[in-house]
């Protein structure tokens, strides 16, 4: 048996035309005309590529991008006191502050200053527990890409064995929830737990986000099991030459591709996702702030 391979980045693509139509018609039908607001501190290369890769495609689906590149040494304050001014501001719907921040940066002052009714990345106390018990609201960009995988795949989780290998309050606790609240039986897999292999070999489901090179093995995998694999792990690959690298998941892929059903690829599979459902969130705050119900079909 060969696995399917999920397109990640076809079907983001297939999002952003949605999202595109539903913008669209937030301007004809209200004027409105939702905004993505994206803070980077310092100038790590990665971070660069990944912000601008958003604010090209928040563009493309017809939403304002607003950028604001701040130096490694800006202070605290001055951080905090943007996210303020952007709180304030009509036409800016989500902020995201690109993590990691510089060391001198309380991440958690930062998270805690974001006003919830923007916080698109889902970090707010507030917007985590509406996820839990099912109120509108962002939901955190990463599971919610792997959720809309899912229920693609397979359709009803109803009754499906899922395991989720973390528990980080970005990836694993949210992903828990949200398989949940469809009816999936969870199991959550962390540092602590004992005979991984055989807790994924009764899973119908597994979503790995633990960040370990392929340390999910290919025959710990239940055959025709439908595998997510949301670790982005950047190794070194020789055999592309001296000193070259490459991205590869925290799932062996080429034997796990011998054993499932269904399988992402990385990359191409859950990180495209990831920043359509962050332009998603934005459209599902722009119409909380403007009192109407946000598209069901860009949420949870
Ligand atoms: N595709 C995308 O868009 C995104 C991808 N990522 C990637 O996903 C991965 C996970 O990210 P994130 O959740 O932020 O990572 P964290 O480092 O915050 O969490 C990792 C989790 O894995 C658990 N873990 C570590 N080692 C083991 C082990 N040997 N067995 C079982 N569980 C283990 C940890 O357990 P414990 O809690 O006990 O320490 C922890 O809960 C990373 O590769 C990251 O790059 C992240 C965000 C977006
Ligand atoms: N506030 C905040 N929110 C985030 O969501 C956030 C963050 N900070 N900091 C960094 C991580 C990482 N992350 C990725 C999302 C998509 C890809 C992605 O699209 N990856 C491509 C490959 C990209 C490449 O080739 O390098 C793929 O998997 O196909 C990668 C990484 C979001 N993060």
């Amino acid at each position: 048996m060969t696995a399917k391979i999920i397109d990640g980045k076809a079907f983001a693509a297939g999002l952003r035309e949605r999202i595109a139509e539903h913008v669209a018609r937030l301007k004809s039908e209200h004027g409105i005309t939702p905004g993505l607001a994206v803070i980077i501190v310092g100038h790590d290369p990665a971070s660069q590529v990944y912000v601008n890769n958003k604010a090209r495609q928040t563009k493309e689906v017809g939403m304002n991008s607003f950028k604001y590149e701040l130096p490694e040494d800006v202070s605290e304050d001055e951080v905090l006191a943007l996210i303020e001014e952007l709180n304030n501001r009509d036409d800016v719907n989500g902020i995201l502050c690109q993590l990691p921040v510089p060391k001198h940066i309380d991440e958690n002052k930062i998270i805690n200053a974001l006003s919830p009714a923007k916080d698109v990345d889902c970090f707010s106390p507030e917007n985590v527990g509406k996820v839990a018990i099912g109120l509108p609201g962002p939901v955190p960009c990463t599971p919610l890409g792997s959720l809309m995988l899912l229920r693609d795949e397979l359709g009803d989780l109803s009754g499906k064995n899922a395991v989720v290998i973390g528990r980080s309050n970005l990836v694993g606790k949210p992903m828990g929830a949200l398989l949940l609240r469809d009816s999936a039986t969870v199991t959550i897999a962390h540092s602590r737990t004992q005979d991984l292999p055989a807790i994924c070999a009764a899973a119908d489901i597994i979503v790995a986000a633990v960040g370990r090179p392929e340390m999910v093995k290919g025959d710990w995998i239940k055959p025709g099991a439908t595998v997510i694999d949301v670790g982005i792990n950047r190794v070194n690959a020789p055999e592309k030459g001296e000193g070259k690298t490459k991205l590869v998941g925290d799932v062996e892929y080429s034997e796990a591709a011998k054993v499932a059903g269904a399988i992402t690829p990385v990359p191409g599979g859950v990180g495209p996702m990831t920043i359509a459902c962050l332009l998603a969130n934005t459209v599902t705050t722009a119409c909380l702030a403007n009192g109407l119900t946000p598209p069901s079909d860009l949420t949870a």
